[in-house]
C-alpha cells in the first residue's frame, strides 16, 4: 500500500525547542537472530524532553531495541548511542543516568523493601529520597514488607519509585502496566506524571495499552517488524488518519484501490473506511463509487494506530 511510504514525518516542527538534543541516536540498526530480523535497519532519533511512546505489534522489536540500547546485546550491524554514548561500551557510570523498568519487576524475593532500597541508593548518588517516599507512599508499600510479600501492583510501584529516585536522564519502561489491575494501572500512570513533571527525566515508555500513549505521550513511535514506520506527536497523526462512513445501499463496490485506505469494515450496512491523509475529495470518490450518502467521523488513538498496525492483513472488502 502507498501509504506506507508517506508514514515516516521528517523532524517533527511542532516539537518544543528544548527537546532537540537527542537522548536516543539509533542509524541503519539492524539485530538478526538467524534468518528473523528484530531490528531491520532501523534509523531513530528521540530527542531529549518529554514522554515518547513506542508501540508496535508483538514481535515489532521493541524490547529488541532496548536490550541493544542498553547494551545487553550487540547489534548485528548498524550504530546505537544511549546519551551521547556508543551502547556496546556502556559503562557504570552511564548506567547510573538510565533508568530501566520493566514487565517482570524482578526484585530480590527474599528481601525487605528497607534493605532493596537501601542497596539502589548506595549506587546512585543522584538519589531523591523524598520523591522515593512520594511515589511507594501511593501504592501502601511497608519498608518492613519482604519483596516476595509485595503484589504484582506493589511490586510495579515499588521499581517506579526506585527508578524515578534516581533521577535518570532518561527512564525506560517497557511494558511496566503489564498484568496490573486498573487500580494499579491508574496508580502507577498517576505517580509516573507526578514524578515527570518535577523531574527534567526523558521517558520512553513501551506499551500495548493505547488509552495510556493518549495521555502520556508527547511523541508516538511506532514500530513495525523492526523498522520506524511513524513518528509524530499523538494528535498529530490522528487528525492524519479519517474515518469515512458510507452507505452504498445493497452493493459492495472494490475499494481496495484507494489511495491511503487502511482499512474497510461493514457494520450494519454502512462501509467504515479509515484513511491515512484521505485527498480532499474522498467524499466524491465515494459518490463515484455509488455511495448515496456518507459522512466523516472522528478516529481515537486506538483506533488509529490498530488500522495502521493491521493494514496488511485487514483485507478490504
Ligand atoms: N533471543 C531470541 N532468539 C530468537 N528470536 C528472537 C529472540 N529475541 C527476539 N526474537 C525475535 O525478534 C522479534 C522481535 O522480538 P521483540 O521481543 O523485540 O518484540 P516486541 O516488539 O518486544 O514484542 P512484544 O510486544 O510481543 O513484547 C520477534 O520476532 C522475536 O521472535
Amino acid at each position: 500500500m502507498s501509504a506506507q511510504l508517506q508514514l515516516v514525518s521528517a523532524p517533527q516542527p511542532s516539537a518544543p525547542p528544548a527537546i532537540s538534543e537527542p537522548v536516543i541516536e539509533v542509524d541503519q540498526l539492524s539485530l538478526y537472530f538467524g534468518r528473523k530480523a528484530a531490528l531491520d535497519q532501523l534509523s531513530l532519533n528521540i530527542p531529549r524532553g518529554g514522554i515518547h511512546a513506542i508501540v508496535g505489534a508483538n514481535g515489532a522489536g521493541k524490547s529488541s531495541l532496548f536490550r541493544v540500547l542498553l547494551g545487553f546485546q550487540s547489534p548485528s550491524s548498524g550504530r546505537a548511542r544511549i546519551l551521547g554514548r556508543d551502547c556496546q561500551s556502556i559503562e557504570a557510570q552511564d548506567r547510573a543516568r538510565i533508568g530501566f523498568v520493566n514487565e517482570e519487576h524482578s526484585l530480590p524475593a527474599w528481601l525487605r523493601v528497607a534493605e532493596v532500597v537501601a542497596m539502589q541508593r548506595r549506587l546512585y548518588p543522584r538519589w531523591n529520597a523524598a520523591r522515593y517516599s512520594e511515589i511507594v507512599d501511593h501504592f501502601n508499600v511497608l519498608a518492613e514488607q519482604r519483596v516476595r510479600e509485595l503484589s504484582r501492583g506493589e511490586r510495579a510501584g515499588l521499581n517506579l519509585a526506585m527508578a524515578m529516585a534516581q533521577s535518570p536522564e532518561l527512564l525506560i519502561l517497557d511494558e511496566p502496566t503489564l498484568g496490573l489491575d486498573v487500580v494499579a494501572k491508574r496508580a502507577f500512570l498517576e505517580s509516573l506524571l507526578a514524578a515527570v513533571a518535577e523531574s527534567d527525566s526523558t521517558i520512553i515508555y513501551c506499551s500495548h495499552q493505547m488509552e495510556e500513549i493518549e495521555r502520556l505521550a508527547d511523541n508516538l513511535i511506532v514500530l513495525e517488524r523492526g523498522r520506524l514506520i511513524h513518528m509524530s506527536p499523538p494528535d498529530e497523526f490522528c487528525r492524519r488518519v479519517s474515518l469515512w462512513v458510507a452507505d452504498f445501499g445493497l452493493q459492495s463496490p472494490p475499494l481496495s484501490h484507494l489511495s491511503g485506505l487502511l482499512q474497510v469494515q461493514t457494520l450494519d450496512g454502512l462501509h467504515h473506511c479509515l484513511l491515512l491523509d484521505a485527498p480532499d475529495d474522498f467524499g466524491q470518490q465515494l459518490e463515484a463509487l455509488g455511495a448515496r450518502r456518507h459522512y466523516r467521523g472522528e478516529v481515537s488513538l486506538d483506533r488509529a494506530v490498530n488500522a495502521l498496525l493491521t493494514r496488511h492483513h485487514a483485507a478490504p472488502r
